[in-house]
């Protein structure tokens, strides 16, 4: 049964049966952590969703969240009516409670990776996975959500990484993020290589990598919080248009730099525990590296967004991060 995918899945059961009826459609597991729900009608606004959680094993939040809406469309009190994909990520790092067993799968969403390795081929799962469902759904319009929850404290606790891709992302976008309690929006300026990228730049899906507050274990997680983007959830699954709020309230910021740890004498010198988006005055050293030399704030004062000085060797340290305008309707 689908409602205890979830279970099953944390546990490393194979489901009982790889199909099975809902009461406005059905489901089909494509493997593990991998579910397609199908509706009986598709809504007036049915797009193919991508709903994806614990690419980052540590991160319960969103495995929590998404197990709300499952038991939702299972208990018939949610109509579904939108192809939706359901995935968890990092199925081995999930069952640890960390977030990666070898190295970060979320840098290995490229058509092109040639890397091995368990999260290698997890990438190469996925992709394929996403690949067939956007095959089989070819009419509809193109969503992605990958749902994480960030490190640290923040300024904006609950904020989207907007990847870098040609396709532009609807202004509905932004008003149905603000009315989801979205505080803040972050505009990469780069490939990235991270799943929602992965989506937007191959498929030109409106993706977003969404933090939804602070890394907690399970149970630990404040859900009340989320009740507006799980609302978002479900109105994409019932396939009608969602709330809007206006962006009155969301700050929007581009991405300046990146700062790359590119060697062992790598480090940030900014305290530990800095929450996401502060920000430092011109003038200010944020990063020595033996190689790069130091990096000095210059005339714009930059806000710092996922510090941590402990990446993998060649790895992203930390976005800093301006203000920038809000998106035109
Ligand atoms: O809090 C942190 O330092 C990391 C949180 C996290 O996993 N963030 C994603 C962002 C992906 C993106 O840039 O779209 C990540 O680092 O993979
Ligand atoms: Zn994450």
């Amino acid at each position: 049964m689908l409602s205890e995918w979830l279970d099953a899945t944390l546990e490393g059961r194979e489901p009982t049966s790889l199909q099975g009826e809902l009461p406005s459609g059905r489901y089909r597991f494509y493997g593990p952590g991998i579910v397609e729900l199908l509706p009986d009608t598709i809504g007036p606004q049915g797009r193919a969703c991508v709903f994806s959680a614990a690419i980052h094993g540590n991160e319960t939040a969103p495995v929590e969240l998404v197990g709300e809406l499952l038991a939702g469309v299972e208990a018939g009190t949610l109509r579904l009516g939108a192809p939706l994909l359901v995935i968890l990520g990092n199925l081995p790092a999930l069952r640890q409670s960390c977030r990666f067993i070898s190295t970060n799968l979320n840098r290995l969403f490229r058509r092109e990776l040639d890397a091995t390795g368990e999260e290698a081929d997890r990438a190469r799962e996925l992709m394929a996975a996403v690949d067939a469902f956007y095959a089989r759904h070819a009419s509809l319009g193109r969503l992605h959500y990958d749902l994480h929850t960030a490190i640290r404290d923040s300024r904006y606790p609950r904020f989207v990484v907007e990847p870098y891709a040609e396709t532009a992302i609807a202004h509905e976008q932004w008003r149905w993020l603000a009315a989801a309690g979205i505080q803040a929006a972050l505009h990469q300026h780069q490939h990235s290589w991270t799943f929602s990228h992965y989506t937007k730049h191959y498929h030109a899906a409106q993706s977003f990598t969404l933090e939804l507050g602070k890394v907690a274990p399970f149970g630990a997680n404040d859900l009340a919080a989320l009740q507006p983007m799980l609302a978002l959830l479900q109105a994409l699954a019932e396939g009608r248009e969602p709330t809007s709020a206006p962006l009155s309230e969301m700050q929007f910021f581009r991405v300046e730099y990146e700062l790359m740890r590119s060697s062992e004498a790598f480090t940030l010198c900014i305290a530990d525990d800095t929450p996401n988006f502060t920000e430092f005055p011109p003038g200010a050293c944020l990063a020595r590296d033996a190689v790069q030399g130091d990096f000095i704030v210059g005339e714009t004062p930059l806000r710092v967004v996922f510090p941590n000085p402990k990446v993998e060797l060649g790895a992203r340290a930390a976005l800093l991060v301006a203000p920038s305008s809000v998106p035109d309707n």
